[in-house]
């Protein structure tokens, strides 16, 4: 039997200055596989299973699982190109906690996706979907689930590396240079905070001098990853978007920003929605005083945990399955 395994990395959406339109890939620098694999075995029968230290966290129906969409997704884009749809089950692999602001959804929506275009390659001798395509039928399902469409976890998590979104059909997502003597600690509390409803709390409208330091800070950031300039960079690194919205929602953020700044943090900020939070140092000393500190007082209850990182910069992987690696 023939099956397909895709692993997804965990993602930062925001990295604070770029609402919606940046995100980076995390890869643990311990080697921890941080993110989601989906597997697509040959079946007569559709169905979906799953495992993973998040599994029970999921809804208990697998129609409730956004995998089973993506499926349903594909299957229909594949009978649109007029071709025939794939016989298969699936295996999700729920490695990542939900409502964490690691792109715990877009992980299984990457890793279904890639996997089923990777295994229908297997059979008609080329990928059904380029890329852009494919990062289109991503960005649809992860708008299903938080109530509008933004790329800035599936697009790092399908590309790796950071990615700044377009707002073009193609392409959709370019990517940007990163500094690969960055440490990014990753801090998840434990609680979980819905995209949906943290999306509830922004306002609709932001002034003028908002938008003015939001576009500014952009392009100086984009601009300093290219001329190599970190510390411009990391000074770029402010949210004036979400923030001073959603921290109400985070217990210790304050506090933990606090010690990050005494101890050589170069950054700090909300990962994607929250309440996982990033820290950037250049030193991995100063990552490791951090992470230590956050493990003991970030982190709330027994599903938390903390990871330095450095950017992924492979994105989404085959992956064989244990026993054949
Ligand atoms: N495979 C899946 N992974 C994650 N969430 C899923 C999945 N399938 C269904 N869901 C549902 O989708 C919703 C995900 O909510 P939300 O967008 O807030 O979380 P998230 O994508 O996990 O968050 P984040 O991007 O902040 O990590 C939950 O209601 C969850 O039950
Ligand atoms: N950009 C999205 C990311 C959600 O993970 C938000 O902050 O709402």
């Amino acid at each position: 039997m023939t099956s397909t395994r895709a692993f997804t990395p965990a993602s930062i959406g925001n990295v604070s200055l770029g609402f919606d339109v940046l995100g980076a890939a995390l890869a643990p620098i311990d080697q921890t596989q941080l993110g989601d694999w989906v597997e697509v075995f040959d079946a007569a029968q559709f169905s979906l299973t799953q495992d993973g230290r998040f599994a029970h966290k999921l809804p208990a129906d697998p129609q409730g699982n956004i995998v089973t969409a993506c499926y349903a997704h594909f299957q229909n884009a594949m009978q649109k190109a007029g071709l025939t749809p794939l016989k298969v089950r699936l295996h999700l692999h729920k490695n990542l906690p939900i409502g964490s602001g690691l792109g715990s959804s877009a992980s299984s929506i990457v890793a279904a996706f890639y996997a089923l275009n990777a295994h229908a390659e297997k059979t008609l001798g080329r990928a059904p979907f380029d890329k852009n395509e494919l990062l289109y039928m991503m960005g649809e399902l992860e708008g299903q689930i938080s109530g509008s469409v933004h790329y800035d976890n599936v697009a790092p998590g399908y590309y790796g590396g950071m990615t700044l979104m377009t707002g073009e059909h193609s392409p959709i997502a370019i990517q940007l240079p990163v500094f690969d003597n960055w440490y990014w600690v990753s801090s998840y509390s434990g609680l979980s905070v819905s995209t949906a409803k943290a999306r509830a709390l922004l306002p609709t409208h932001y002034s003028l001098a908002d938008a003015l330091n939001f576009g500014r800070q952009l392009a100086v950031f984009v601009d300093s990853l290219h001329s190599n300039n970190q510390s411009l960079a990391a000074k770029m690194m402010k949210d004036v978007i979400a923030e001073q919205h959603r921290k109400v929602m985070l217990p210790e953020f304050d506090k933990a920003r606090a010690f990050s700044e005494q101890n050589n943090a170069l950054s700090f900020g909300i990962s994607g929605s929250g309440p996982t939070i990033f820290v950037v140092t250049d030193s991995l000393q100063s990552a490791q005083v951090i992470e230590q500190w956050l493990n003991q007082h970030y982190i709330q209850n027994n599903d938390g945990f903390s990871h330095i990182c450095k950017i992924d910069t492979v994105g989404t992987r085959i992956i064989l399955p244990i026993g054949n690696e």
